[in-house]
């Protein structure tokens, strides 16, 4: 459609971060323009989140299925798996969760949504297609792809990456993997539990935000299941060849080379700016992403950026977060800015891996060493007992007065554990917060009292307490 509209707001790209602020935006009252080149819902609908977890369900519950027979067991499944039908699966989740991300459901919402590809003109205009588009204020939420490093035969055509590996129909043989942070990890175990043999290859190591202590109970655990993992290994180069492909390392000095079936790039993400026009709009940008403030506003002060297209930490919560920063900013005029103190994150492997706040090694740094830690396994949690489940612990970072920096959690459902350890960090509770809770018995929950108790066990049994307490005897009754 040809033409020229004017708007409140026109916000390019409709994933988690352009959808949540159009809603916000139009809810407001605020006249609201969507574009969105590709599938409503962008990467996490399509290519991320949804069908990652889907997935990842999937091969848990083979994997469950298998150990069911024999508790405590963990081979991996030897039942024939059909792989295509997970696909299937994977998409009917998919299907089931886009109405909420729809045109018909914006546009209920009083949004205009285009359907075609935006570019800037120039600072206050935008082109989608034959129309142009003037608005007082631009959001710029176009995520970010696979980054493919350049090694000789690392071809973004002839490799996986998150927008292709979920349509493959027939199970790969061998998935080599290159990168292991949380994409990697996770499709690593994925594949892995619907039986194929896997290989995951990381120029450092793999998931280094994380604590050490948990990340390396994780790999054990990884490795037990009959993933390969290489570590500290520079890529050399990919040979692609009839059978298969054929991937040279450099494993300190020493040359190696790993034979796989498909080759599956988890080595970071890279900003969508390409063709946006920024230069035309003036907005300022590296290879890292646009740069914004705290209040997410670019060099162009009318225009905010977030999600995935800006440099910092990458997930869909966040990108809720921010979108409730751009429309405090936009539509109340206040000044909010974005806070990452209390940011969680979850590697949804088998068992899961989730931390908030500051790790040991940070807390360290920024509290000039004024720092304890609890370290409890889940060996002493009387659930994770009972289900054949005590691969994993709780880690507590606390800082002055017991208050809580951060958390750590490996367990099988630490993503769900990990929420009460949000509202301490943010919160800033004590451990006595945590030690005056009542949970329910017998809950992997509960481990949080444990790490409590620990904190405070050798104040409440140290020799003054006891003497304390045998001095009190003496007073009548
Ligand atoms: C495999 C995988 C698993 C993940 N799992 C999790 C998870 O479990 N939890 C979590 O929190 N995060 C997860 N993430 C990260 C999460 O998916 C992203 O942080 C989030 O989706 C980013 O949202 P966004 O809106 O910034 O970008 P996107 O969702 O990428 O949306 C950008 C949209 O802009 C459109 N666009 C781009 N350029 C233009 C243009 N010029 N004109 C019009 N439209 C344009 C694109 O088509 C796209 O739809 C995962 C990511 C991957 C790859
Ligand atoms: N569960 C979740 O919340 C979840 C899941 C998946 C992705 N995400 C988001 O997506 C982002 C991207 O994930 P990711 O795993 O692709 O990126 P990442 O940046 O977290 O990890 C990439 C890994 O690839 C390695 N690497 C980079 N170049 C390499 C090379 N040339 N050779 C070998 N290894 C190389 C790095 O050392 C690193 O360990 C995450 O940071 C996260 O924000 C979140």
């Amino acid at each position: 459609m040809a033409g020229h509209s004017t708007c409140d707001v026109c916000v390019i790209g409709a994933g988690a971060a352009g959808l949540s602020v159009a809603a916000g935006t139009a809810r407001l009252g605020l006249r609201t323009v969507l574009i969105e080149r590709a599938r409503m819902g962008g990467e996490c609908l399509n290519t991320g989140c949804v069908p990652s977890k889907a997935l990842l369900s999937a091969a848990k519950a083979a994997h469950q299925r298998e150990t069911l027979r024999s508790p405590g067991r963990s081979e991996l499944t030897s039942s024939p798996i059909d792989f295509a039908g997970v696909k299937d699966g994977v998409q009917a989740v998919i299907d089931a969760i886009a109405p909420h991300d729809s045109a018909e459901r914006f546009e209920a919402l009083g949004v205009t949504v285009i359907a075609d590809t935006a570019q800037f003109v120039d600072a206050r205009t935008v082109r989608a297609g034959q129309r142009h588009i003037t608005a007082r204020w631009f959001v710029i939420a176009t995520g970010s792809k696979a980054f493919i490093p350049a090694i000789p035969g690392l071809d973004a055509g002839k490799v996986l990456t998150n927008d292709s590996i979920f349509q493959l129909r027939e199970r790969p043989d061998h998935l080599v993997i290159i990168g292991a942070g949380p994409i990697g990890i996770e499709m690593a175990v994925a594949h892995r539990r619907l039986g194929c043999q896997v290989t995951v290859i990381d120029r450092a190591s793999m998931l280094v935000n994380d604590e050490p202590e948990l990340v390396a109970m994780l790999r054990d655990r990884m490795q037990q299941d009959g993933i390969t993992l290489v570590e500290g290994a520079d890529l050399i180069a990919v040979d692609h060849r009839k059978d298969g492909v054929a991937v040279s390392l450099d494993l300190g000095g020493a040359r190696q080379t790993i034979t796989g079936s498909q080759v599956f790039v988890a080595a970071g993400r890279a900003p969508v700016v390409d063709g946006l026009g920024l230069e035309a709009a003036g907005v300022s940008y590296d290879r890292k992403g646009i740069a914004v403030d705290r209040r997410l506003r670019t060099s162009q002060r009318h225009i905010f950026a977030l999600g995935d297209v800006i440099d910092g930490p990458r997930f869909t919560h966040v990108a809720g977060h921010q979108a409730g920063v751009v429309v405090r900013n936009l539509a109340f005029r206040l000044p909010a800015k974005v806070n990452y103190d209390a940011l969680p994150w979850v590697t949804f492997s088998d068992p899961e891996l989730s931390h908030v706040g500051l790790t040991q090694a940070r807390a360290r740094k920024e509290m000039d060493g004024d720092v304890a830690v609890q370290f409890v396994r889940l060996e002493k949690n009387d659930r994770a007992v009972a289900e054949h489940r005590t691969d994993g612990a709780i880690k507590v970072v606390t800082g002055r007065g017991g208050r809580i920096l951060g958390a750590s959690i490996l367990a099988p459902a630490a993503g769900e554990m990990i929420s009460l350890w949000c509202l301490a960090v943010q919160r800033r509770m004590t451990m006595k917060a945590i030690s005056d809770l009542m949970l329910p018995y017998p809950t992997m929950g509960e481990i949080a009292k444990a790490a409590a108790g620990q904190h405070f066990e050798p104040i409440i049994f140290g020799a003054r307490v006891r003497k304390f307490v045998r001095a009190l005897r003496w007073l009548p009754i």
